[in-house]
């Protein structure tokens, strides 16, 4: 079974629904006035379940896009190559971005992001990511909303993968060593 795979558990699903209703509240309050269309563009396919979770928690209209971004094939460190394998389906210009992310690890995808974001003139862009690993930044990143400060861990579970297992877990977990022999 693939909980058998998981030596430790590091965010219960307890513990990861409190965070994402805080995160909801906070910005629900921060938007509640703004007049522009309000964008929730989330980066597959890790941030699945966050996403998701996080939606239902803001209490505003909000417009859903994706993109899917790739850089760490099947390996536990990026390739450093960001592949767009899709687009967002809307012009953003003269809206509001809220970028939904798992994790930022070494930066790099969520700095080619946001610059091509950037370039699509929106009103406002702000990054929520429900992890981030600074011990592991390579480029700097500035997260407006995010979850918990992880340590130097590779992390699967609720959307995160190691070679694109394990994104079902419903909590985030540490695998047990022998599982990257
Ligand atoms: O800060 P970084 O070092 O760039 O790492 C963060 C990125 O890595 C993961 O995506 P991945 O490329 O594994 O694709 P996935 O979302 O399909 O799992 C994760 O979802 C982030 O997008
Ligand atoms: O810790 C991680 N786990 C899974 N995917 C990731 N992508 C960047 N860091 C991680």
């Amino acid at each position: 079974m693939m909980n058998d795979d998981i030596e430790k558990v590091v965010y219960s699903e307890e513990t990861l629904q409190a965070k994402i209703a805080e995160l909801g509240r906070q910005i629900t309050e921060d938007y509640k006035d703004v007049k522009e269309e309000i964008f929730c563009v989330g980066i597959l396919k890790g941030a699945v379940m966050f996403y998701t979770d996080l939606v239902r928690q803001i209490d505003l209209p909000v417009h859903f896009d994706f993109m899917i971004a790739s850089s760490y094939g099947n390996g536990t460190s990026t390739s450093g190559t960001v592949k767009i394998l899709k687009d967002l389906d809307y012009d953003v210009e003269g809206k509001h971005l809220i970028i939904i992310e798992d994790i930022i690890d070494s930066g790099t995808t969520m700095n080619y992001l946001m610059k091509y974001f950037k370039e699509r003139k929106p009103k406002s862009v702000k990054l929520c990511s429900l992890l981030s690993k600074p011990s592991r930044r390579v480029v700097d990143v500035n997260i407006d909303y995010c979850g918990f400060e992880v340590p130097d861990e590779f992390l699967v579970g609720y959307g995160l993968d190691y070679a694109e297992v394990y994104r079902n877990l419903p909590y985030i977990g540490v695998l047990k060593p022998e599982i990257y022999a």
